[in-house]
């Protein structure tokens, strides 16, 4: 036997002759092709074979687990409890028979005191709840999910943050191209993160930036009445798009406390992202395919590059504020990126030391804020524009009060919106009716129980808001119509259940931009309504549609005419 490299290096060459000689290679011959090799070349070889076999075997056993075991393992455990469900397929799940259901149900005509749009924002709630009753599955790419419509377990699961973890479907790509943030963090990491930025979105804080907005306000209404007057005294506007101009610079203000070039080119970065990928959930049963957002396609390559020049911006922004910080012998600032390079250092800020960001944390963050903060803000201002043109007499109700509160001035503080209890009504119900964000999933991280049911590991639960706030049973046989007044004694009287109203979620994960989101909305308002009369355009198309919000598909189009003086400030 040769000693171990030359028969490593002989055993090499021999086994290439075996290779090349593959093509004329007969079982007998078998035995003599190998006559020769060393020992340590054919040791070799084995263990590698093991070792190839095993890695192979271990892939394989993952992806039948994964793709394969585990769902129709959760499937039996909820068959067994009496749960039904439609059969689904690989991959995709029953994401095809939803996305045809719902295709039918958005080419029906739809009228604007219609609130009954249920089949058009969970389509997949009515489709199988007719089939199967209230105790039903389907799976949504692998995922199964069941639905929890019982204000009670809802509270259960939006409380307990150590069982139920924040979720987006594996499938889904948005977590991919923002990273990881608050939005979708869990446990000690989200911990953390909140604690950086929930300083920001405090009332007191929030109050000094009432002047901020109302100037951001005023600008835009400024550039409406001088549109109006070119048209000589009526002008249609599609308030979708004139209020999410106003929500951005808010957002830029809050993030990067100013709406410079580089912020727009950020923020317009981040649009069309976010449109592709809205586009992509919505229309493309392939993306729900593991893996199939890294294939690339061309709308996959598009939201790479997309996300990649965002985070190139967002670097400069920041290598911008460090060498100000450093050259004034400054602080970072009190904005939330100021937060956030403050958290980087690790500073300590009064007897707490915040937690340390990397760089990378944030410009996640910074995207997610951006996400977060204007679309929402700007899509639920909209919708409630169009219920105060359709139904007049609520208009001449909010304004009729905005006028007594703040005077013929139009002059606003925190503690004048406050006092706008018809506003505040008005807003309660367009929350309801219109709930933005539809519906809210988690994951179980542990088997654990709900009420009856249990709950194995790894099952996805939906917490769909939208059916919550329609529900007859919680919210009287008039939860179909725009009434503010069942507000008028507080939500514990509209609701049967404290828990039935959520727009902005409960528990320790609400939403942090709450304060800010209905402190924007009561000035817009106001000041809309202290200097315009708003009605619906006849171009106006009602289409209310899920696209990651509950938004207006073609936006929305309204009259807007100047008040005379008496009326306006
Ligand atoms: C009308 C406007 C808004 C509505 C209806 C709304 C609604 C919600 C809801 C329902 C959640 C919980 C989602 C879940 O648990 O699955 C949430 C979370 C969140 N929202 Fe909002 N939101 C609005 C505006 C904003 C604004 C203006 C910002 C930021 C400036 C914001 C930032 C966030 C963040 C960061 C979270 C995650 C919080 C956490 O998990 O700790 N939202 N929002």
């Amino acid at each position: 036997m040769l000693p171990y490299p030359l028969g490593f290096w002989q055993g090499l060459v021999q086994t290439m002759s075996i290779v090349r000689n593959l093509n004329t290679f007969k079982m007998g011959t078998i035995v003599e092709l190998f006559q020769g090799v060393s020992i340590w070349w054919m040791l070799a070889l084995v263990t590698i074979s093991i070792l190839i076999t095993m890695v192979v075997c271990h892939k394989v056993h993952s992806l039948v687990t994964k793709f394969w075991w585990t769902p129709l393992k959760l499937r039996k455990t909820m068959e067994q409890q009496g749960w039904k469900g439609p059969k689904f397929c690989i991959f995709v799940g029953n994401i095809p028979e939803v996305f045809k259901f719902r295709k039918g149900e958005l080419s029906k005509d739809v009228g604007i005191r219609n609130f009954d749009i249920m089949s058009r924002v969970h389509p997949q709630y009515i489709l199988f709840s007719k089939k199967y009753g209230n105790k039903f599955f389907y799976n949504m790419g692998l995922d199964l999910v069941i639905m929890v419509t019982n204000p009670n377990l809802v509270k259960e699961i939006l409380l307990d943050v150590g069982n139920y973890h924040k979720a987006r479907p594996s499938t889904f790509g948005l977590s991919k191209l923002v990273g990881k943030s608050l939005l979708s963090m869990n446990g000690e990491e989200w911990a953390n993160h909140r604690q950086v930025f929930a300083p920001a979105f405090r009332i007191e804080l929030l109050k000094g930036l009432v002047n901020k907005i109302t100037k951001s306000i005023i600008s835009r209404l400024d550039i409406w009445e001088e549109k109006v007057q070119d048209g000589g005294g009526l002008m249609e506007l599609d308030v979708h798009h004139e209020i999410s101009i106003i929500t951005t610079e808010v957002i830029s203000h809050m993030l990067f406390s100013n709406n410079d070039e580089k912020t727009q080119q950020v923020f317009i970065q981040l649009k069309t992202l976010f449109e592709i990928l809205r586009d992509q959930v919505t229309t493309n049963p392939f993306f729900y395919i593991p893996g199939y957002s890294i294939l690339p396609t061309t709308n996959n390559r598009k939201m790479v590059n997309l996300a990649q020049q965002v985070d190139k911006t967002i670097k400069q922004i920041i290598q911008i504020r460090h060498a100000q910080a450093k050259a004034n012998k400054t602080s970072y600032g009190d904005d939330l990126l100021g937060l956030m390079l403050t958290s980087m250092d690790g500073e300590k800020v009064g007897d707490v030391i915040k937690c340390q960001l990397s760089i990378q944390d944030v410009f996640n963050e910074c995207k997610t804020f951006f996400l977060g903060g204007f679309e929402t803000t700007s899509t639920f201002i909209t919708w409630t524009t169009l219920l105060l043109a359709e139904y007049p007499e609520w208009q001449d109700h909010a304004r009729k009060e905005i006028l007594e509160v703040c005077g013929p001035n139009i002059e606003m503080d925190t503690s004048k919106l406050n006092q706008m209890k018809n506003v505040g009504m008005i807003l309660n119900e367009v929350h309801r009716l219109f709930t933005i964000l539809p519906r809210m999933i988690r994951v179980a991280t542990n088997d654990t129980k709900l009420g009856d049911t249990f709950v194995p590991k790894g099952l996805m639960l939906e917490i769909p808001t939208f059916q919550i706030h329609h529900n007859p049973t919680l919210w009287g046989e008039d939860a179909m119509e725009f009434n503010p007044n069942r507000f008028a004694k507080g939500v514990s009287k509209a609701c049967q259940d404290p828990q039935g109203f959520i727009p902005f979620s409960f528990g320790p994960r609400y939403c942090i931009g709450q304060n800010l989101a209905m402190l924007q909305s009561k000035l817009i308002v106001a000041k809309v309504l202290s200097r315009f009369q708003l009605s619906v355009s006849p171009n106006y198309i009602h289409n209310p549609q899920y696209l990651a919000l509950l938004t207006p598909k073609f936006g929305v189009q309204l009259h807007v005419k100047k008040l005379p003086p008496s009326t306006s400030s």
